[in-house]
């Protein structure tokens, strides 16, 4: 049984109507009284509390109540219905426990989409079964084939993967730089019923506020100066299948604003065409930095976070599952053996051992480079630590003085330095984008946009 909490009866009466249409059961309260006698009485599966009560009550008291509920029966999940200019409050409440909030007026298949996530969620399946399974245990059950790994920090990610992937929850996957968060992004939406449909990734990082909307939510042809053809945007191109948001994190905040509409409402307009068009879509984002953290320093907006992150797994660094190196490593020479025709590459045991000892702040990319690397610089078969030594870490030059490194002046404009620099940065990283932008003191969107301004390819 689901539970309306709403002082006004014409919302009572519709939301009722709405959820047994879909097949619930439900009924519906008008005050804190009735909601905590209702839940005293037989607890429900779910909770629809308005926040924003009639004139007459105020969002503290709509708190007050939550707070009661989640105090009475806190396995119970509790959905908020706040104003779009309440915002502030239904953060509050997932502070207290919410599960999630929808902002009304609401979009009726969104609003079941919804309902139908947090109790897929709150479904005693759900709930993580005693005992980690194993690696085969989780293959005999979920797609996890590309992903190459059985350390138990990692297997309690797949683990989550699979038993949150068949709901529409959002996903938030926090992990450094490499450590394989697309591929996880991937298996959630290989293990969803939105399997066959598409799967788009959206690199935010590279993505200006000036470009945002164009690129996410398309234009029509004269929209604005530069649009000289229709253009289809991300969201079109993903709709019935799943989004990946990937570097969430450098989002500039106009642009954050904009995203929160969209998922909020799950609505949009292309720009140049007035017409709102719905959307169906699962939200997958992906941030190497700490999201919380952007958040209490005004850097990311607090209910776009919660939009965000209904599920978040964390990706362990590939130091902290040291055990799957040697795997990785012979996984990714495999892959060689087809690429370049080398059937016979191998990696010797001392070489696995010997990559395991290594910091690789890479991550999982780091790794593979240095695979790659080393076997294009290896005539032999067998791959030895002292193949890997020489290209493992590029030792830094020391400063040269600057008179002696920089090109004469009215040789070179300040552009074509800059533009030398990054590629330069770039192959002294082998392309790690993190840790160029680090070097050049960039955030990454800021590198971003140089690499598109020169056409430089990043071979991510
Ligand atoms: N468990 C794994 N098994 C096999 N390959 C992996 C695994 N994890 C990552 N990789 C490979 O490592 C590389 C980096 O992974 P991926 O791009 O998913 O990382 P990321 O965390 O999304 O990085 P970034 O934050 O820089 O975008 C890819 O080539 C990917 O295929």
């Amino acid at each position: 049984m689901l539970l309306i909490v709403d002082d006004d009866l014409a919302i009572r009466t519709s939301l009722k109507l709405l959820l047994k249409q879909a097949g619930y059961t439900a009924s519906a309260v008008a005050g804190p009284a009735e909601a905590l006698a209702a839940v005293r009485a037989s607890a429900p599966q779910l909770v629809l509390l308005d926040m924003n009560f009639s004139a007459a009550t105020s969002g503290a008291d709509g708190l007050g109540l939550l707070a009661e509920l989640k105090a009475l029966a806190p396995q119970v999940p509790v959905v908020l219905l706040t104003g779009w200019g309440s915002i502030a409050l239904a953060v509050a409440g997932m502070k207290a426990g919410a599960a999630e909030f929808l902002t009304k007026p609401w979009d009726n298949a969104a609003l079941l989409q919804t309902i139908a996530t947090v109790l897929a969620l709150h479904a005693p399946a759900a709930q993580p079964a005693p005992g980690a399974p194993t690696r085969r245990e989780l293959d005999r059950q979920f797609a996890l084939g590309a992903i190459v790994g059985d350390d138990p920090r990692l297997l309690a990610v797949l683990h989550q993967v699979g038993q949150v992937a068949a709901t529409d929850a959002s996903v938030l996957i926090e992990g450094e730089s490499g450590t394989g968060k697309e591929l996880i992004a991937e298996a959630l939406h290989q293990n969803s019923r939105r399997r066959g449909q598409p799967f788009v990734k959206v690199n935010l990082g590279g993505i200006s506020s000036s470009l945002f909307e164009s690129e996410l939510f398309g234009h029509r042809r004269g929209a604005f100066t530069d649009a000289r053809a229709d253009r289809v945007g991300r969201f079109e191109l993903a709709n019935g299948g799943t989004i990946f948001l990937d570097e969430i994190g450098e989002l500039e905040l106009a642009s954050q604003v904009k995203l929160l509409r969209v998922l909020q409402d799950r609505t949009y307009e292309v720009l140049g065409d007035s017409k709102p068009r719905r959307l169906d879509i699962r939200v997958v984002a992906a941030t190497n930095k700490n999201l919380a953290e952007l958040v209490t320093q005004g850097r990311f907006r607090e209910d776009l976070y919660y939009r965000l992150n209904l599920i978040t797994l964390r990706l362990p660094a590939l130091r902290e599952r040291a055990q799957d190196v040697p795997a990785l490593a012979r996984h990714f020479v495999q892959q060689l053996q087809a690429t370049y025709h080398r059937p016979a590459l191998r990696l010797s045991p001392a070489a696995a051992h010997w990559l395991q000892e290594q910091p690789l702040p890479g991550n999982i990319r780091e790794l593979k480079n240095l695979v790659e690397r080393t076997a294009l610089t290896t005539p032999h078969d067998e791959l030895t630590p002292a193949d890997f030594q020489p290209t493992a870490a590029p030792t830094p030059r020391p400063p040269a003085a600057p008179e002696a490194t920089l090109p004469a002046p009215g040789t070179m404009t300040l552009e074509q330095l800059e533009e030398q620099m990054i590629r330069q940065s770039l192959a002294h990283y082998q392309g790690n984008l993190s840790r160029v932008a680090r070097a050049l003191g960039l955030s990454r969107g800021a590198l971003y946009r140089r690499l598109e301004k020169f056409g430089i390819p990043t071979g991510e």
